[in-house]
């Protein structure tokens, strides 16, 4: 293994000892961070927005909230944790005037720093703590005990300390449990965005959905086609995040492993590698960003569109119904 690891063993939470730490939001990443560190012993207090839905939540788990510009000012460590097409806006706003020296500035994402939609103040500590997978999902392990890995980088070391405190937040939200690493806000920014796009939610959905849709339109039952192309997929993957691909490939059949091998690069092919070199070289080149923000700055219409095409797709409305025979499935609505 080529890169450093830290574990829990190896960080010390000193650099946060006696410090607050202001989350901004409270959504998907900003709730975990925020609930993860008050249980770690981190005196967190968290920034909403005037009229914010999410305060009785907030309060309801035992955190003091503030309007953000009150939380910015009182924090020496300020999380900013909130949408990043929605981020350059508040931070110029309501968080820049109160971010003086000596503070810290973090991020979960790279996003808006590495592609100059912000830009702190030379005298703040800038970093970035981005654990590897979705925040509902990084408050679930940690309260079963277990971590989830993440990357963190420093984009500005004013301190002298900030590498430390960077790895003194990554423990307190649970990532060091499962091993953490140094990058760079390039790096970070740019790696996450060709797994998210490539393989992670647009690669993975769209292979579901052709896969569902290829079984049904030949004729097949939609529940064979849903259990087939979508809720055996986390039993399989289970098993490659457990064992690798050769422990799952020693659970399966051999004839499944066969097709394996003879099908999987027809259908992931050589093509399908050369358009992932050209997802990759939009988003270094800041083309997916701009993209993104000029969707953004149009009311979203195209991400409103997709979100509407789905919700009444087939695979959406057979799997809704045969997850609810399965109490043994997460039911509950997401906390936030
Ligand atoms: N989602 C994830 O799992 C991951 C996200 N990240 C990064 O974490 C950051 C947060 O993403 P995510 O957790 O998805 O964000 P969410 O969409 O879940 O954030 C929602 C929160 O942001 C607040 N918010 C939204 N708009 C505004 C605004 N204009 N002013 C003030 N507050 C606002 C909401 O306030 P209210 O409660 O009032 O509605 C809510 O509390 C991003 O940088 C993202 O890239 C990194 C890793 C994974
Ligand atoms: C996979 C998507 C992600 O990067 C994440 C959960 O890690 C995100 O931006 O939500
Ligand atoms: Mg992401
Ligand atoms: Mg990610």
């Amino acid at each position: 293994m080529t890169a450093k690891m830290y574990y829990d063993a190896d960080v010390s939470m000193q650099p946060l000892a006696d410090k607050v730490v202001a989350v901004i939001g409270y959504g998907s990443q900003a709730h975990a961070h925020a609930q993860n560190m008050h249980d770690s012993g981190v005196n967190v207090i968290i920034g909403l927005r005037e009229g914010s839905g999410s305060r009785a939540k907030a309060e309801q788990a035992g955190l003091q909230v503030m309007s953000i510009p009150e939380a910015t000012q009182a924090a020496d460590v300020v999380a900013l944790l909130i949408p990043d097409e929605e981020q350059p806006k508040v931070y110029a706003e309501q968080m820049a005037p109160h971010l003086t020296a000596g503070k810290t500035l973090l991020f979960g994402h790279g996003f808006n720093v590495h592609f100059g939609r912000i830009t702190p103040p030379a005298e703040v500590d800038v970093m970035l703590v981005a654990p590897k997978g979705p925040g509902h999902m990084l408050r679930r392990v940690y309260k079963e005990g277990a971590g989830m890995p993440g990357i963190f980088a420093v984009g500005q070391d004013a301190s002298g300390h900030a590498r430390d405190t960077a790895l003194a937040y990554a423990r307190a939200i649970g990532c060091t449990r499962a091993g953490v690493l140094e990058t760079t806000f390039k790096e970070e920014t740019e790696t996450d965005l060709f797994g998210e796009q490539a393989v992670l939610c647009g690669g993975v959905t769209q292979l579901i959905q052709s896969g569902f849709e290829t079984l049904v339109e030949a004729g097949y039952q939609p529940e064979i086609a849903y259990f087939e192309t979508l809720h055996e997929v986390k039993l399989i993957v289970d098993l490659i995040y457990e064992k690798g691909f050769e422990g799952m490939r020693h659970s399966i059949s051999n004839t499944a492993e066969f097709g394996d091998y003879v099908t999987g690069p027809r259908i992931v092919n050589a093509r399908t590698k050369e358009e992932m070199k050209q997802v990759l070289a939009d988003i270094q080149s800041g083309a997916f960003a701009d993209r993104f923000t000029a969707d953004y700055q149009g009311g979203f219409s195209h991400m409103n569109e997709q979100r509407g095409k789905m919700r009444g797709h087939q695979l959406e409305t057979v799997g809704k119904e045969l997850r609810r025979k399965m109490p043994f499935i997460n039911q509950e609505e997401l906390e936030v």
